[in-house]
């Protein structure tokens, strides 16, 4: 399979990497100049807990590529994701399919401005990375990817798909009901990631605390009833167990968001929290701590971008 990855940063690098050392034909489009360098002088390195592998992988800005994929993976911040799809218009031709399990709500639909919406998969994904240097990731856990048509009716891309990331050492379902792990994955990251950015504490401390422990049970409870008005049969019990369970075993880490106020760069909150208080808008539901966390992180980013 033919397939550009948008965005060689901690989720392209991992992807990219075991897609490419599977044998498949990826090239990175980025927009770093740090990473493009990077990975043009020594490869992609990819850190597991069972192997350092480094491969070499096409990598270059939109406009260095000519001809169409068979697939396009977004793994842009989804406040990227606009800007990315438009930069590879030229490279998607009438039988490219496009791909995103970016976290949040809302890429499919900006996506959908370059791919007819009937080649969208969505899904999400719980694999973990991190950017530890240009062209360098770590991903020390374990995780899957869900994967479904967005709207469309061919299902035997997204099976094939799926197939093909499993080969590749990424777990990978094709799942009819990835809308229910979609939202339950942004219910998980609006909890976490937004009360730890505002807070500067890790997800531990947040979970050490009553009042932590308070806001993220909020979040979650507004989340899925959001969902629910939507349709969505999401369950809030399973995203508590979740998050307990990143409580009791992450008790040390940063989210991204956290990572990013103290980095002082732009956040995937509207993305998240702002995407569920504009569809419990829409619904005529009261989101009051998922709204008040928003504007909290919208307030913090303000003074430094
Ligand atoms: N990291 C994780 O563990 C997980 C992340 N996710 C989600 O995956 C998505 C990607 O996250 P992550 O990989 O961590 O993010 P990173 O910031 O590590 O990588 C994104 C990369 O995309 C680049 N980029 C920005 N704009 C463009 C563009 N127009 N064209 C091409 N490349 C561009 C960025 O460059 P620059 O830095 O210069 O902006 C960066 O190198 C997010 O939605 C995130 O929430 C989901 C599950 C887990
Ligand atoms: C573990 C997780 C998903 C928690 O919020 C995270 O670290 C992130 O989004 O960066």
């Amino acid at each position: 399979m033919k397939i550009a990855i948008v965005g060689a940063g901690a989720m392209g690098g991992l992807f990219g990497a075991r897609l490419a050392l599977s044998g498949q034909e990826v090239s990175f489009v980025e927009a770093s100049e740090a990473t493009i360098a990077a990975i043009q002088r020594k490869g992609l390195q990819l850190v597991t807990p069972s192997a350092t592998e480094r491969v070499m992988v096409p990598i270059g800005r939109a406009k260095d590529f000519a001809g169409t994929f068979d697939l396009v993976v977004i793994f842009t911040k989804g406040f990227h994701t606009d800007i990315a799809i438009e930069s590879v218009r030229h490279l998607v031709g009438p039988t490219t399919w496009a791909l995103s399990v970016q976290n949040g709500l809302g890429n499919a639909e900006l996506i959908s401005k370059v791919v007819p919406a009937e080649r969208i998969i969505v899904g999400m994904t719980n694999l973990p990375a991190d950017l530890v240097e240009p062209g360098v990731v770590h991903s020390h856990g374990d995780g899957h990817i869900n994967l479904w048509p967005w709207n469309g009716e061919d299902k035997s891309v997204a099976r094939d798909i799926a197939e093909t990331f499993q080969q590749a050492g990424l777990p990978c379902r094709a799942d009819p009901e990835v809308q229910i792990a979609i939202w339950e994955k942004v219910a998980f990251n609006a909890a976490l990631n937004s009360v730890c950015a505002i807070t500067r504490q890790t997800v531990g401390g947040v979970g050490d605390s009553e009042h932590g422990r308070s806001l993220t049970a909020g979040v979650i409870r507004e989340t899925v009833e959001v969902a629910n008005a939507l349709g969505v049969d999401a369950q809030a019990s399973r995203v508590e167990h979740a998050v307990n369970h990143a409580f009791a075993n992450h008790h040390q880490h940063k989210p991204s968001m956290l990572q990013d106020v103290e980095a002082k760069r732009k956040t995937e909150i509207d993305f998240i929290n702002g995407a569920v208080v504009e569809r419990a808008n829409e619904q005529g539901i009261d989101t009051p701590v998922l709204s008040s966390l928003h504007s909290l992180v919208k307030l913090i980013e303000g003074a430094y971008l």
